[in-house]
């Protein structure tokens, strides 16, 4: 059967930067450690004053269709994952076609457009939604556009302001894709949870320390799902593991868990015993929390030895390179998380063509879902094109100050006036309101 996967990917980072350590620290009064080494975050990338979801959408989006010589007519569906949309009619994949059709010729008016919502794990959910329109035939030789978009801000001194960030990804979705080709099986965890929600709000309602507890809770049942389904999840069959990175200190926690779980019954449970001994079984004890104590002591000596060491600088630890610059990106995160793993690989030389990853999506609310991907012969020069890192390099760094008018200007319920701190050239622009309160853009040359 033919396979169907990402065939390109294009980034888009907010223009602004903001640096948590040197900066962000010293105004809420916290070491900067705390940032640094406790949540592995350097600095976010937030939205200059004329940037917005579309924007940045349109922005990733027309650099992948430039560069893949692709015109509206290749395109069958325009998918928008995002957490952050200002209408709750009209989707955000419309005002991303309205930008896309000022510099292209033709238009999208026969491409199926749309918005999924389920937080951060809904950028995978589209994914597999143009996954199965072209497995079912339906897409008539067209391919996919999967836009994961957000500027994630919390409330003004919520503890999940540390974690903020905002950027776009768009993906071609496609069959022979050039990047990675998805898997059938998948695992699911998935539960009514209430530990990060925006009722009728724009800022989340955050039980930040819970919302850990049910990323693990969730993440541990769709690998159990998977594994169920078929799924191999032998810690060495991957090369890669992105996980949906809220900041790498959530990563390293669900990592050394999913390592345990994952070597348990393996040659490597049996080569590590000698070290640290074998893993605690629950029948072997008659009090649960014993037993729960014995499990979390062989967790922290299982995270002390060189087998996890070596298994999470090669699998995990490259996938963490965009995220602790940029911060959450919600439905974005796991993918920039792909992203990051495969341009450090490629930087490293590594040969990855036919081999697998596995990609952990997560979003609060709850659910969790586990797949494999295979990595394809195009790759290399499908990620040599990105240039995130450049994007990285030239945000404009700004000041305390500047970040409060910053988090203002994007705030749905502050009135503000304030201009920009960077100097837009050959990108989509916030432009103003409509006479229907719509939000209007243009292309500035
Ligand atoms: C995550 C919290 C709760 C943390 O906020 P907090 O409570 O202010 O931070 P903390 O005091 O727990 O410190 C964080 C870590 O830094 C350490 N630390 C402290 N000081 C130092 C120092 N000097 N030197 C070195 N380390 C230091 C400290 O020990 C701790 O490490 P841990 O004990 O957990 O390993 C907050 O940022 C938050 O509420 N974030 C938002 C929610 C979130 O990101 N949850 C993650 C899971 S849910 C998810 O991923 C879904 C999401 C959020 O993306 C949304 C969606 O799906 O749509």
């Amino acid at each position: 059967m033919t396979e169907v996967g990402i065939d390109g990917i294009e980034i888009w980072a907010g223009k602004l930067e903001l640096d948590l350590a040197e900066t962000f620290a010293p105004a809420q009064d916290d070491d900067p450690g705390k940032y640094t080494k406790g949540l592995g975050l350097y600095s976010s990338s937030l939205p200059d004053v004329y940037e917005d979801i579309v924007t940045m959408a349109a922005n990733a989006s027309k650099r992948l269709l430039e560069r893949k010589g692709l015109t509206p007519d290749d395109i069958g569906r325009i998918d928008v994952a995002t957490e952050s949309s200002f209408d709750k009619s009209k989707p955000i994949s419309t005002y991303v076609a309205g930008c896309l059709e000022q510099t292209f010729e033709g238009d999208f008016h026969h491409a199926n457009k749309g918005e999924r919502k389920f937080a951060c794990v809904s950028g995978t959910q589209a994914l597999d939604d143009a996954y199965n329109w072209i497995r079912a035939g339906r897409n008539r030789g067209r391919k996919a556009l999967v836009i994961a978009t957000d500027t994630a801000l919390y409330e003004r001194d919520d503890p999940g302001e540390a974690t903020q960030g905002a950027g776009a990804v768009a993906m071609l979705i496609d069959e022979d894709p050039d990047v990675t080709a998805l898997s059938d099986a998948q695992g699911f965890g998935s539960a009514d949870e209430t530990d990060f929600l925006k009722p009728n709000q724009q800022f989340p309602s955050v039980d930040g320390k819970r919302s850990m507890q049910v990323y693990l809770a969730r993440m541990r049942e769709a690998m159990m799902d998977f594994e169920r389904n078929g799924g191999d999840t032998h810690p060495d069959n991957f090369e890669l593991i992105p996980f949906h990175t809220p900041f790498p200190g959530m990563v390293r926690k669900a990592a050394v868990l999913g390592y345990r779980h994952c070597i348990r019954d393996t040659e490597i449970e049996d080569e590590l015993a000698e070290e640290i001994g074998r893993q605690p079984r629950p029948e072997a004890f008659d009090d649960e929390e014993e037993y729960l104590d014995a499990v979390k002591e062989y967790t922290e000596a299982l995270g002390e030895t060189d087998a996890y060491a070596d298994w999470y600088e090669r699998t995990v630890q490259p996938t963490l390179a965009i995220s602790e610059q940029v911060g959450n990106w919600y439905t974005g995160s796991v993918h920039i998380a792909r992203a990051a793993g495969l341009a450090e690989a490629l930087e490293e030389g590594r040969e990855l063509s036919g081999r697998d990853l596995l990609v952990a999506s997560y979003g609060s609310g709850a659910q969790a879902e586990i797949h494999a991907e295979t990595v394809q012969p195009g790759w290399e020069d499908e990620i040599a094109q990105l240039n995130i890192q450049e994007q990285i390099e030239s945000r404009e760094p700004i000041d305390f100050e500047q970040y409060e008018a910053i988090h203002d200007v994007h705030n749905h319920d502050a009135e503000t006036d304030m201009e920009p701190l960077t100097t837009p050239e050959g990108e989509f622009v916030f432009d103003g309101w409509g006479r229907m309160g719509e939000r209007k853009y243009t292309y500035v040359e």
